[in-house]
């Protein structure tokens, strides 16, 4: 069961083993045989529909791709629909992930799944952190204020220090993102993270400064 971390940001949802570590070892030996891109850093494959790293939505282009049999299993039950787009990324040892909020206007729902080696994952509001630590086999669930007024990044580093003071090297990790698409636009009205309150405001900005023109000559 899905159930919500106490912390801030409010609205992450987290369920530890939603695998089994064997089924989590039989996955990682399947990702092990997929074509990968060949890069350093994080690398992703795309399943449903195409993740646009140009527009931060969906590709209109590239046809759908139907889930993997391996991916059905791992498809959160807890949405009326399946997801519209997955993503299984590679993090090779030390790779990250910027400071970022998943699009407001492409995406409503969004989950990760963890697996390999554990990391922390930072979530920021202005001065405001906080570490979240991705363990394997872990489902988490991002709403509200996690969702749509913080960002979350994974820091690029050798090695994690945990409350403790425990160094933890980096290991691979590999994690399943599932974005669902919103229907209808994000009101949430936040000029610094959302996408639909900027298109907005530049709207607005272009009609004051077209009226301003009109206006002035
Ligand atoms: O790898 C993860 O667990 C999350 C990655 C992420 O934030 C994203 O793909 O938007
Ligand atoms: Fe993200």
């Amino acid at each position: 069961m899905m159930e919500e971390l106490p912390i801030e940001p409010k609205g992450i949802f987290w369920q530890n083993d939603f695998i089994t570590p064997e089924h989590e070892q039989r996955l990682i030996a399947t990702f092990r045989e997929l074509k990968w891109p060949e890069r350093p850093g994080r690398i992703s494959l795309h399943y449903g529909y195409t993740f646009d790293y140009k527009t931060f939505g969906l590709d209109p282009d590239i046809p759908y791709k139907e889930f993997p049999e391996w991916l059905q299993p791992l498809i959160p039950t807890t949405e009326s629909r399946p997801p519209e787009q997955v993503c299984l990324q590679y993090y090779p040892p030390g790779a990250g992930i910027p400071p970022h909020t998943d699009a407001h206007m492409a995406y409503d729902q969004l989950y990760a799944l963890s697996m390999g080696a554990p990391t922390i994952m930072q979530f920021r509001q202005g001065e405001k952190r906080k570490d979240v630590d991705l363990l394997p086999r872990s489902m988490m669930q991002m709403t509200g204020d996690s969702r749509l007024h913080w960002t979350h990044g994974i820091k690029k580093r050798k090695t994690d220090t945990l409350p403790d003071g425990t160094v933890r090297p980096r290991e691979e990790r590999w994690s399943i993102t599932y974005r669902w698409s919103r229907e209808g636009e994000c009101e949430c009205g936040n000029l610094e993270f959302c996408d639909v309150a900027q298109r907005r405001n530049g709207v607005e900005k272009e009609k004051r400064s077209v009226k301003e023109l009109s206006e002035s000559s």
